[in-house]
């Protein structure tokens, strides 16, 4: 079965909001701290064994001390360049990574431990993924039949067409096998797959890429209605501007850790209320702010620096930086590992 219909079989039906017409989305407010998680990513460390000539054993650490939590009702962007971990921490939340993994740190959902027995049992009930390949589609079920499995209460076939018309699917859509949907379609069927499941936490590992711009605000909107009912999502994108869109608070990832946690509304003007050199970096290249480009690439896992994983990269670096890796700390109601933001 593919990942995407057992990702998301036997799940909670929700009610599918009527097609609307969105001009602007609205953010709920930001979420009160005393809150309990719905989600605590702590310490995470994601590593591969690789062999190498001779059969030696190799570790490569992908990801690295990365911490981040969602709250009900939270859209939790996760923004970084590519190859940055964002889509294996996904993997990790969902416990589908590849057999070569190894997980150190903890997992914590509604404040229970998410062991490999949890993660299964979530899969597809109250955890559902929007995977960022369109491979994980069922080659061999007729998509409408797809997103019908999801839908766990309720007129499955009722729920299905809304959502496709919602997603400017044509009603003749639903009897297709994946190899007759162009890229675009098959990632609006992934899209209401999770989107009919009903699920607490949805994870959106870039779901809008080849999509047209009324598509894109259709799915966006819908994510936001979903977070404004109660579910969390945690919408994963290397788009600093599709995530603003939407989210409530923004993680940066770097070469595999979180460098800040901030509010969408910190990515402002000129970046003065971000507190990682490199959010605001990357914040200042966007084309609508000074266009500037960072020097120098990210790190790759096999050669990461032994102190600060930006420090390579950064205006601000000296020696201290190179000695070993910041702490996270609450910087002005955000999260930053830098030892001189301020
Ligand atoms: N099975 C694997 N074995 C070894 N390394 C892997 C494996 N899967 C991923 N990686 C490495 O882990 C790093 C993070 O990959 P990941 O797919 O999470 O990046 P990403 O942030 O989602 O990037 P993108 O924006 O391109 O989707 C990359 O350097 C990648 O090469
Ligand atoms: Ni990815």
């Amino acid at each position: 079965m593919s990942l995407a219909s057992e990702l998301n079989k036997k799940q909670k039906t929700l009610k599918i909001p009527k097609q609307q017409k969105v001009e602007k989305i609205p953010k709920s407010l930001t979420v009160p701290q005393e809150m309990q998680p719905i989600l605590k990513v702590e310490n995470l460390g994601i590593s591969f064994t690789q062999y190498t000539k001779g059969l030696k054993q190799k570790n490569l650490d992908v990801i690295t001390s990365l911490d981040l939590t969602i709250f009900p009702g939270e859209i939790l962007a996760v923004v970084g360049s590519s190859g940055s971990g964002k889509s294996l921490l996904a993997h990790g939340i969902l416990g589908i990574l590849p057999n070569n993994a190894a997980v150190t740190g903890t997992i914590t959902y509604k404040g229970q431990e998410l062991t490999s027995k949890l993660q299964q049992r979530l899969r597809g009930q109250e955890i559902a993924l929007v995977p960022q390949s369109v491979n994980y589609l069922d080659p061999l079920m007729r998509v409408g039949k797809q997103v019908r499995t999801a839908v766990r209460k309720g007129g499955a076939t009722k729920t299905q067409r809304e959502v496709f018309a919602r997603y400017h699917l044509q009603p003749q859509v639903e009897k297709f096998f994946p190899f007759q949907l162009s890229g675009g379609m098959a990632r609006r069927v992934l899209v209401s797959t999770a989107v009919v499941s009903g699920a607490e936490l949805i994870i959106a590992d870039e779901p809008t890429p080849g999509l047209d711009e009324g598509v894109i605000k259709e799915a966006l909107s819908c994510f936001r209605e979903l977070a404004d009912k109660g579910a969390s999502i945690m919408l994963i994108t290397h788009d600093i501007e599709t995530a603003l869109k939407i989210a409530d608070r923004i993680a940066v990832f770097y070469a595999g850790t979180t460098v800040e946690v901030a509010s969408a509304k910190d990515f402002t003007e000129k970046g003065g209320a971000l507190r990682h050199p490199y959010s605001k970096a990357l914040w200042r290249a966007l084309p609508q702010n000074d266009f500037e480009p960072i020097p120098g690439f990210q790190p790759l896992p096999s050669a990461l620096p032994s102190g600060c994983l930006f420090e390579p990269r950064c205006h601000m670096a000296t020696p201290q930086c190179a000695q070993g890796r910041p702490e996270t700390r609450i910087l002005r109601n955000g999260m930053v590992r830098c030892i001189h933001a301020t």
